[in-house]
């Protein structure tokens, strides 16, 4: 037989959860796949925790026969192509098969889109192993952080190290209903496509990218064959064969740029990683403020200290390649602080618990219909990380979110817990 020719294969696509978020991005896909039918096969399978669902009784779909008993989500997905749980009132492209079984799932996907809360990551992966082709690809669209024994990882990079293939970030400014409904908003991707950067320098020489991050070369091939992951792993990684297109920036763009959803790529996937990880203590502390009733100010306060914080615990542990611009420059840093410290669950929910005297768990079960917080888990898992490096003062804004969920401390001590000016003086007696 043969070998297959260059670019005979088309990259498939198989998103890995189906939430509010993960539901929109396959709407993004499935967009692209059908339009870019040169990289992609138009289809894209959608993994679906499978659940019974009763369609209530104000939808739309209320009168048919559906909404008679508790049904499937995967068959409502497929027969009304909306995902009536998760992200109701917006049709879906019917390209977009959900599918309950993981492995059938990701069969022959060479990109994996990873998009779930991230409590659920680990457990997924465990499942996936020896599922998946050895040269696929993924792209985390996660916003949390896996702190263990082995200290803070990226959710990019665990896992890339348990499956044994490199994964990039997405995450940005976007509030998943707007950009369900097509409103304009950016999102940042960041993407060193696996090549040995020697042989591929790009126009600046700097290996993997311009010194900047941004607006790299996007001729750079993918297909090589070892390269080391950030952190402490080193993997090898199976080149991507030739018969399928390369996966460089120009198809990564194709596969997620849309009108209303505009990408920048970049490579500081720790950066990318951090921002969306990270403002979601943020939006808690904001969410408190704003539930006092203190106005603007005190919001854009609390956002201040949490920005400050991000850069510096990126550079604390993630090292120098973390880029102070991926915060104040990008979507995925100040930009989607605010998007989220304006409209986010995270900062929702901690307002209506501040307002209600109630707790943020109990909101979060009444408000959500099945979504999940991502700030209370990681406020515990990043003070719980920061307390192990002896560095919790260092972050006075993180360890106030804990010490609020915690009841050790009160909304109202936001103010004295961040003032570090006066906690110097009075240190220094
Ligand atoms: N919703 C949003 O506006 C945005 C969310 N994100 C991030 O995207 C990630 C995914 O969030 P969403 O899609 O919004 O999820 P979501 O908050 O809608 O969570 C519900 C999802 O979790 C699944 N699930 C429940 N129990 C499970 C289990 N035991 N195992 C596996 N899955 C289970 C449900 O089936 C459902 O698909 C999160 O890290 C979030 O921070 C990022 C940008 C925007
Ligand atoms: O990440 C988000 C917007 O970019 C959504 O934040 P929430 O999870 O707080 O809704």
């Amino acid at each position: 037989m043969g070998s297959l020719a260059v670019n005979s294969k088309k990259h498939k696509v198989c998103i890995v959860g189906s939430g509010n978020w993960g539901t929109t991005i396959a709407k993004v896909v499935a967009e692209n796949t059908q339009q870019h039918g040169d990289v992609f096969e138009p289809e894209v399978q959608m993994w679906v925790f499978e659940e019974e669902y009763q369609i209530p009784k104000d939808s739309k779909h209320a009168s048919t026969e559906l909404a008679s008993k508790p049904q499937k989500l995967t068959e409502l997905i497929n027969t009304l192509h909306e995902n009536v749980k998760y992200l109701p009132d917006i049709p879906l492209p019917k390209n977009i098969i959900a599918n309950p079984d993981l492995a059938s799932a990701v069969h022959d996907a060479t990109i994996l889109v990873f998009n779930l809360p991230h409590q659920f990551i680990g457990r997924i992966c465990d499942q996936l192993k020896g599922k998946i082709v050895p040269y696929a690809r993924g792209i985390s669209c996660i916003k949390g952080l896996e702190v263990s024994d082995k200290g803070c990882q990226l959710f990019s990079d665990s896992i890339g190290a348990k499956l044994g293939i490199y994964c990039g970030a997405l995450s940005g400014a976007n509030i998943a209903t707007e950009v369900a409904q097509e409103k304009f908003s950016e999102t940042t991707v960041a993407y060193e496509p696996p090549s040995m950067d020697s042989q591929h320098p790009t126009p600046s020489g700097t290996p993997g990218g311009s010194p900047h991050g941004s607006h790299l070369d996007l001729t750079q091939l993918d297909g090589q064959i070892q390269r080391p992951t950030r952190g402490s792993q080193k993997q090898r990684l199976m080149a991507l064969p030739a018969e399928y297109p390369p996966l460089h920036h120009t198809n990564m763009t194709k596969l997620f740029h849309r009108p209303y959803f505009h990408v920048h790529l970049i490579n500081d996937v720790a950066g990318v990683s951090l921002g969306g990880a990270l403002k979601n203590i943020v939006a808690l502390a904001a969410g408190f403020v704003d539930g006092l009733g203190w106005g603007d100010n005190a919001k854009a306060a609390v956002m201040r200290v949490g920005i400050v914080e991000e850069v510096k615990f990126g550079k604390t542990f993630f090292g120098d390649s973390v880029r102070t611009a991926t915060f104040t420059e990008e979507s995925c840093g100040v930009a989607d602080l605010i998007t989220s410290c304006s409209g986010g669950r995270n900062f929702r929910c901690a307002k209506m618990a501040v307002k209600e005297g109630k707790g943020i768990g109990e909101i979060e079960a009444r408000e959500l219909n099945g979504q999940k917080l991502q700030g209370t888990s990681t406020a515990y898992e990043v003070h719980e990380f920061l307390r192990s490096e002896g560095k919790e003062g260092e972050f006075p804004l993180f360890t106030a979110v804990w010490r609020i969920l915690e009841g050790e401390k009160r909304p109202e001590d936001v103010p004295d817990m961040i003032n570090v000016e006066a906690r110097k003086a009075s240190e220094r007696g």
